[in-house]
């Protein structure tokens, strides 16, 4: 059986030319992409001597998101990752859901996930947390009194110096899905990007085309900056959703409304999303949890609208988003890369007889063997254009190639589980968003399971330092003296609190197109850092590197020793042959071959 048209191999000219216009908008002037370089498949090479500390290229990634249990601890533009709002408000925000997910972690201790009271088996366990959690929440509460917490949530309380760290005012997604941004442009680039298809909000507002609409809609959730932003967008969608459609008896596990007043995700959304829930299913190779394969629930009424020609399903996708919730936040990322590939796609169909439509259109590649040559069929053209930042990036299919958690007994069961999941899931986006002018090819599973893949294998983490931190070292770091006396005596109690978690960064994963093609070594010749506030990557040359040499990046902490470096590397799928793996792996062969001569010269005395 032929492989799909969207995995089949291409040919090496139209990668080259790919690349060399991924370089140049990089601005990557001292490198090449080689196909083959030492049997690692494709990476980067220093066409000329760089220098130590030079930036080698700059990227944005094609598609990121920040990891959901992230959105506990910074609000953030979700298109530049960029802190939003205030530092008062971060900081209520942060401390919202800590009380949410430590009076979650006591009920966990009665309550079990079927309802109904623990007893025995587990309880222990859950009773060291239960403990522990209320420690932590006496801690807290010890510091900051409930009032307190409300005022900051709400940024009706200034703390002091926090002027000097003024964050941009955020600007909800149009829907009202609840994302924020930094500005109408960061809104407008996501809407742009794929946002507009895979926003989960029912409600009819903005430039949405819509045709037809339940009457029903739920309301658009008011945007506030105190709700973990992005998580709280999918969650309060697929809330409302599941309010109306859940068919699973359960009640719906995001809790928005807290106490006090302050809206803040419950302790169940961050479980069923975030690690702490252990236990509930097989774990994936990222370290992010799944849960064994909830049933689907079909949506009741489809509410939807048109764009561009793709008929979207809100509440279907609401439930999608619910899915990858509960299951594994990368379903979000792969969701991403489906819609920005489809709203192409349908664009340039839009725009085919002009000409840059139709340049793009004609200089698609076709696929190199064994399927159909390029087609004169424009959708299917359109689809190819549209694909071509994701045809080339490494790609096993995920629930092949993920490795197998110590803890599994039977592979074959999961990675059957696995494969379930992905399926649910497709299956739920493509019940969002269709467009069968386009076939099936993008729906396909195996391709579904290699987008998904294809993040497991390639992923680049980024990370953005907190304002929050800044604030607190420069109060630190004032004069001793009647002022920072009286400045302490206001932040103290907020640090005390918050404790180690003060300065946790805002985290994200992100696909890019070059980053992407540079090979590991466990003995690297550059680093990669994310720059705060704009979401570009700079790769940098760590030491000389002579023209002709592999650009190459650790992808895990090169400190550990050989056999950890080698487990760790499982997770991404290969065995590393770098030059110090091979140096250290001929080493131990040369000191056991010395060891059995040793044995024998020992066995004959
Ligand atoms: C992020 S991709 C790097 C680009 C990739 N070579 C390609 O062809 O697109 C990671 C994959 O490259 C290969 N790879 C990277 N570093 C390697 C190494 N040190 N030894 C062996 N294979 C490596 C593995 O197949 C790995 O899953």
């Amino acid at each position: 059986m032929s492989s799909p048209l969207l995995l089949q191999c291409y040919e090496r000219e139209s990668q080259i030319s790919y690349y060399n216009q991924v370089l140049l908008d990089a601005k990557a002037s001292s490198i090449e992409v080689n196909l083959d370089v030492n049997d690692k498949g494709k990476g980067l090479v220093a066409t000329r001597d760089i220098s130590e500390g030079a930036t080698i290229f700059v990227e944005r990634p094609l598609v990121h998101l920040q990891h959901l249990d992230n959105h506990w601890s910074a609000i953030v533009c979700q298109t530049c990752l960029r802190f939003v709002g205030s530092i008062e408000r971060q900081v209520g925000h942060k401390l919202r859901c800590l009380v949410d997910q430590l009076r979650g972690a006591q009920r966990g201790t009665s309550i079990s996930d079927d309802g109904s009271s623990d007893g025995g088996g587990a309880s222990e366990i859950d009773l060291d947390g239960a403990l522990e959690a209320g420690e932590r929440l006496e801690q807290i509460y010890a510091h900051v009194a409930p009032e307190q917490l409300a005022e900051l949530c709400s940024g009706t309380v200034k703390l002091p110096l926090s002027e000097e760290f003024q964050l941009p005012e955020p600007v909800p997604c149009r829907r009202g899905c609840g994302a924020l941004y930094c500005g109408a442009a960061c809104e407008a680039e996501a809407w742009e990007h794929a946002h507009c298809l895979l926003c989960p909000s029912s409600a009819l507002v903005g430039s949405a085309a819509a045709t037809t609409a339940a009457a029903s809609s739920p309301e658009s959730p008011q945007a506030n900056s105190t709700q973990p932003s992005g998580m709280a967008d999918m969650a309060e969608a697929a809330s409302s959703s599941s309010a109306a459609t859940n068919t699973r008896g359960q009640s719906s596990s995001y809790d928005v409304a807290s106490e006090d007043g302050a809206a803040g995700l419950s302790m169940e959304a961050a479980l069923s999303a975030g690690p702490s829930s252990a236990g509930r299913g097989p774990r994936c190779a990222s370290g992010r949890l799944v849960a064994s394969g909830p049933s689907v629930a079909a949506p009741m009424e489809a509410v939807t609208e048109d764009l561009w020609g793709i008929s979207i399903d809100r509440r279907a996708l609401a439930s999608f988003c619910e899915h990858a919730l509960e299951t594994n936040e990368i379903f979000l990322l792969a969701a991403q890369v489906v819609a920005a590939t489809l709203l192409k796609a349908a664009r340039l169909v839009v725009v085919g007889e002009q000409s840059e439509g139709a340049a793009a259109v004609a200089t698609a590649p076709g696929p190199s063997s064994g399927g159909p040559g390029p087609s004169s069929d424009a959708y299917q053209s359109a689809l190819l254009a549209a694909w071509r930042p994701f045809m080339y990036g490494w790609k096993r299919c995920w629930w092949e190639s993920v490795a197998v958690p110590d803890d599994v007994d039977d592979e074959e069961e999961f990675r059957a589980q696995l494969r379930s999941l992905a399926s649910d899931s497709l299956e739920l986006l493509a019940a969002g968003i269709k467009d069968p002018r386009f076939g099936p090819d993008l729906f396909q599973l195996e391709v579904y399971g290699s987008i998904v893949g294809m993040f497991e294998l390639n992923n680049m983490g980024l990370s953005v330092s907190s304002p929050v931190e800044d604030y607190f070292l420069a109060v630190d770091e004032m004069e001793e003296g009647t002022e920072k006396r009286e400045v302490t005596k206001v932040t103290q109690p907020l640090l005390d609190a918050l404790d180690a978690e003060y300065a946790t960064p805002c985290e994200a994963t992100a696909f890019l197109a070059l980053q992407s093609c540079i090979n590991h070594s466990c003995d690297p010749n550059c680093t990669a850092a994310c720059d705060t506030g704009d979401r570009t990557v700079t790769v940098l040359a760590q030491r000389d590197i002579p023209a002709g040499e592999e650009i190459t990046l650790s992808y895990i902490d090169v400190s550990l020793p050989y056999k950890e470096r080698q487990s760790e590397l499982r997770d991404y799928g290969f065995v590393c042959r770098c030059v110090r793996c091979l140096a250290e792996a001929a080493e131990a062969r040369g000191r056991r071959k010395g060891a059995a001569r040793g044995v024998k010269v020992g066995r004959r005395r």
